[in-house]
């Protein structure tokens, strides 16, 4: 790849490990792969103030970049427009046998980068603010959680195949990070691959790969975006500081132009949005986040089945259930069209409270523009959320907008110079190298092991022992609470059930957790612990079932346990689930439900989770309408099937360990996005048999007017939709419903 060092200012050295005050023994004892001569230096920004644009290098002196978006000069938006992007391609470094230390001020240090502070929470773990100690450069260090990857990515091996498989998705003959050459690192390999091969200035640069061998965590050091997120944007508010006329254009022109150089070497960012677009200290536009990225190897390809990104920014032909092939590039410009909308205006074009809603009004509904004088913004708009693909705007023809150029008095830097330098296609030989390989095998058994014995957690107490110990602490227990909400009713009121406890029980202690996720999800782990000792098959049980004691002996042995993890693909929250009782299970789902009155007996007759799937439900093989109800996490969309007996109360919901795990991570995200507003109980989201959605509230009430009038709720078949909305479709959406959903599960939904 090309290298433009006689463009950037001298070199700093870095040291080396060994010359670095805080090495620590671990360092010195494992080798450090990889380590290239040049390290970087400075940041993006700084590099390209210095070398082409002298007025943003005075203004960065100046201190006039520490202040808002207004203060983005003229001069550095011309500039960016008109002359030659330099930026300065580094090598990424690996290393894979990282410490993390603490230095004399009790910061956390991770080779030369001093920890500083969190400034922000991806999917996989924390964000921090990082100073190199040498340089005093500043970095943002984003962590991540090894077992979560591999869990997400067990589960995109179901969803996907190794096809899709590793954060930044690539070519089918990238290897499984599951295969006997892997290592955690590989998880991120794909991303790390595309990441390394990409020089451009609206492209956030990658300089090192971490891996701390001895924990969870691994880290990505990348330039930090002083300003951080170009805008919030919320399902229900409008943001009021939308950016003037001139500022849009030029965010527009920056994101046309990181979008034209990956589009040229054919990646496809696949999430773009707001959140995925920082800026650096002088307003330089940088897109985040490869994660879902695609690179095609095929020169003009960019066909995908693939859904991937947030479905408030999802193009209309991703907003079906078992789309076709779609193109990668038309996706991508619609996203574009999404954000320059909430840019201009501080608010989505297309909101619903529910995700189904939501994907009909992308597909179905136009949008407006209240207000709007400028007709080329107008006809622009219109041509970047053009519900066709193939009538859509494509990259070239946004060159010659009207808008985008202020009618050719602000045109682009020509397509020659924004795409010179060239990416090389990415070969299996950088795969494999994006981060070098140490640990084998061993490693995901020690994942798995590692998983397990958080299920098996000794501080899990039984479930008596727990209730009755809970009942002197500040917080209400799945049973206290359920005994208080019957106590508070006269009439005999359905069974509340255990995941919805749970997860009203952690509201209850909400309001104290405010912001801190950690905190958050501090608590709500201790609140697991007690729950999945009510809802997990005992491990007495388990070690009395033979095939466990074998898995077990397996693992120990380093061989494959038989069996297989079940994972929540959005998630990533996985369970085991052993080989035989995958058999019996399944069969077990096959046979008429007797209606459990409660966990304990459902938790017998029913394996701890399945997805219901029509196959599973007993009665509609027999061609009858089946009786009862699907419930369903609306975050996770893991359904289960409840039978329901309209002589008797509703039935308790069978709980498994996937459900109180989603419920509380939904809890915790909502718990932290919307402190104020924490979910309440019955925002769990139900889903009856005549499809429509509805509460645990209005379900309940539902069952206790049909007990009252002895008449049950009407019958439909499932999948039918009703067309009518019910008062529950306006449950609070949660902030996730602009973060990452995948279409499968959607469409998992519009199945049911
Ligand atoms: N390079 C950076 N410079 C400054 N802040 C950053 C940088 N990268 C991330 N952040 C901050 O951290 C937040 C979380 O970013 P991150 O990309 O990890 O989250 P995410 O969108 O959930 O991604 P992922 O799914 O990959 O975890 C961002 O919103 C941003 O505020």
């Amino acid at each position: 790849m090309e290298s433009s060092d006689n463009t950037a200012p001298p070199s700093v050295p870095i040291p080396t490990p060994d010359a670095t005050t805080k090495t620590t023994a671990d360092q010195q004892q494992l080798p450090t792969v990889a380590l290239v001569e040049s390290p970087p230096v400075l940041t993006e920004t700084m590099l390209s103030s210095f070398s082409s644009d002298r007025s943003s290098s005075s203004a960065f002196g100046a201190g006039l970049l520490s202040t808002g978006f207004s203060t983005l000069s003229t001069s550095t938006s011309a500039s960016r427009r008109s002359s030659m992007q330099f930026t300065r391609h580094v090598e990424v470094k690996e290393t894979l046998d990282a410490s993390l230390t603490e230095n004399a001020e009790g910061d956390k240090q991770l080779k030369q980068y001093v920890l500083k502070r969190i400034i922000g929470q991806g999917a996989f773990g924390k964000v921090h603010l990082a100073e190199d100690e040498n340089t005093k450069i500043c970095y943002a260090v984003k962590e991540f959680s090894k077992s979560k990857l591999r869990k997400k990515d067990k589960a995109n091996l179901f969803k996907l195949g190794p096809r899709g498989r590793g954060r930044g998705r690539r070519g089918p003959e990238a290897p499984s990070p599951l295969s006997s050459e892997s290592s955690p690192l590989d998880l991120i390999r794909g991303e790390v691959a595309i990441l390394k091969k990409l020089n451009h200035i609206n492209i956030v640069k990658l300089y090192e790969v971490l891996d701390v061998a001895q924990d969870d965590s691994m880290y990505m050091v990348f330039e930090f975006c002083e300003r951080g997120a170009l805008m919030p944007v919320s399902l229900t508010e409008t943001y009021d500081n939308v950016f003037s006329d001139d500022e849009c254009r030029d965010v527009f022109q920056q994101m046309v132009l990181g979008i034209e150089y990956l589009h040229e070497h054919d990646i496809i960012h696949r999430d773009i949005k707001p959140d995925n677009l920082l800026r650096s200290q002088d307003g330089t536009l940088k897109i985040v986040d490869f994660g879902v990225s695609e690179m095609f190897n095929k020169k003009g390809d960019d066909l995908t089945k693939k859904s991937a990104g947030s479905p408030a920014f999802m193009a209309p032909e991703l907003c079906r259930p078992d789309h076709g092939e779609v193109s990668g590039r038309a996706t991508d410009i619609w996203s574009m069209g999404v954000t320059l909308y909430c840019v201009r205006y501080g608010r989505l074009p297309f909101i619903s409270s529910n995700i189904i809603d939501l994907n009909r009004f992308i597909r179905d509904n136009d949008f407006e523009m209240p207000g709007e004088r400028d007709q080329r913004f107008m006809n622009l708009m219109k041509r970047l959320l053009e519900k066709d693909p193939a009538k859509r705007i494509t990259i070239d023809e946004l060159r010659n907008d009207p808008w985008l150029t202020n009618d050719g008095r602000e045109p682009l830097l020509s397509k020659d110079e924004n795409t010179k330098n060239s990416v090389t296609e990415i070969t299996e030989e950088d795969l494999r190298g994006a981060i070098q390989k140490i640990n084998g095998l061993v490693t995901v058994f020690k994942a798995i092991a590692r998983f397990k014995r958080g299920i098996k957690s000794p501080s899990v107490k039984s479930s008596s022992s727990s209730t009755r110990e809970s009942k002197d602490k500040d917080f209400l227990t799945p049973v206290a609470l359920e005994e208080k909400m019957q106590d508070a009713d006269e009439s005999p009121r359905p069974s509340i059930t255990t995941s919805e406890a749970i997860v009203a029980e952690a509201v209850v202690k909400a309001p104290a957790t405010t912001h801190d996720r950690t905190k958050a999800e501090e608590i709500v782990a201790k609140e697991l612990d007690q729950a999945l000792a009510k809802v997990l098959i005992k491990d007495e049980e388990k070690k009395e079932d033979p095939e466990f004691s074998k898995n077990e002996e397996q693992e120990k042995k380093g061989e494959e346990p038989e069996g297989y993890e079940m994972c929540d693909m959005e998630t990533g929250k996985c369970y085991w689930v052993p080989a035989k009782k995958v058999k019996s299970d399944v069969e077990d789902n096959t046979k008429p439900e007797e209606t459990s009155t409660s966990v304990e007996e459902s938790k017998t007759s029913n394996p701890p989770s399945q997805e219901v799937t029509k196959e599973d439900k007993p009665e509609e093989a027999k061609k009858e309408e089946p009786q009862g109800y699907q419930v369903c996490d609306m975050e996770t969309g893991m359904c289960h099937w409840v039978p329901a007996n309209k002589d008797k109360d509703p039935p308790a919901v069978k709980v498994s360990e996937v459900d109180v795990v989603s419920s509380v991570e939904t809890l915790v995200t909502s718990v932290v996005a919307e402190p104020s507003k924490p979910l309440a109980p019955s925002q769990l989201l139900i889903m009856t048999n005549n499809s429509t959605f509805s509460t645990a509230e209005t379900l309940n009430e539902s069952f206790s007017s049909s007990r009252s009038n002895t008449a049950s709720p009407e019958p439909n078949h499932p999948g039918h939709h009703s067309g009518s909305s019910s008062p529950s479709q306006s449950l609070s959406p949660g902030p996730r419903l602009v973060g990452k959903l995948s279409r499968d599960r959607l469409a998992m939904f519009e199945r049911s």
